[in-house]
């Protein structure tokens, strides 16, 4: 079977697209990376692309008038280098419900909490003011719900008393790293599947993984 062909959006140093890339150089990975594309033309993660010898492009946001235009731009770079899969790698934009519409069922996201809890930016202190004794990671498709799309699967991590958020942040770091991977070979090896809820986000079933999703604990 052909590898599937993902393309990484970034923003910024991009750890997560550096193990996405390591995952994807080993031979008997079900997924190649087609294109990464940054929408930050400063962003670090350019230079794991171009190591990896992966075609990397950079789409300025501010360069459109509007989020579906930018949108819209993103996804012709997509399309022209054959992806199927689209993967957020600290991608700081929110889309249009544009995108998710064009691009439904094939974006996933790796966000820096336990969904649905603490969404959206700074969710690490979040957690902590929160009081949170466990936070983690969470691999979720892409929906015009923001940070509300149906759970892949979710890493968990103990929160200590004295954690500042950036020692939370790194500790949830590992995890992310840890996690991404494991879900995209999922995704490469088609072992995933949707069952529509009434009312609520699609449950995601994984083949051959029980209890029919994903949860790695990391200690
Ligand atoms: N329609 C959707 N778009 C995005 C989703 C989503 O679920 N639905 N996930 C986010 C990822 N994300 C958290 O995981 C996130 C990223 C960015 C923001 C945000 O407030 N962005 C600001 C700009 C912030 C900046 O440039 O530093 C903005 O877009 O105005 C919130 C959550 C990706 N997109
Ligand atoms: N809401 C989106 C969000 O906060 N994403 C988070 O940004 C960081 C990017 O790091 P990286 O560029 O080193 O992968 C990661 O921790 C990721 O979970």
């Amino acid at each position: 079977m052909a590898r599937l062909k993902a393309g990484v959006l970034i923003s910024g140093r991009g750890s997560n697209l550096l193990t996405l890339l390591e995952a994807c150089a080993a031979p008997d990975f079900p997924v190649e990376i087609a294109l990464v594309v940054s929408n930050r033309p400063e962003a670090g993660g350019l230079s794991h692309a171009q190591r990896f010898g992966v075609p990397a492009t950079v789409i300025p946001h501010r360069d459109f008038p509007d989020r579906e235009a930018f949108d819209r731009a993103v996804g012709a770079a997509l399309e022209a280098a054959g992806v199927e899969l689209v993967c957020l790698a600290g991608f700081m934009r929110i889309f249009s419900p544009w995108f998710p519409a064009r691009w439904a069922n094939r974006i996933l996201n790796i966000h820096p909490s336990l969904l649905p809890a603490f969404k959206g930016l700074h969710v690490q202190q979040q957690a902590i003011d929160a009081g949170a004794r466990v936070s983690g990671a969470t691999v979720h498709l892409v929906t015009d719900d923001l940070d509300g799309g149906p759970i892949v699967a979710q890493a968990a991590v103990p929160v200590h008393p004295d954690d500042t958020a950036d020692t939370l942040a790194a500790r949830i770091l590992k995890a992310e790293h840890a996690l991404y991977p494991l879900a995209l070979r999922w995704f490469g090896e088609r072992r995933v599947r949707l069952v529509p809820q009434p009312g609520k986000p699609d449950r995601v079933v994984i083949d051959g993984i029980a209890p029919g999703g994903a949860i790695l604990w990391r200690p």
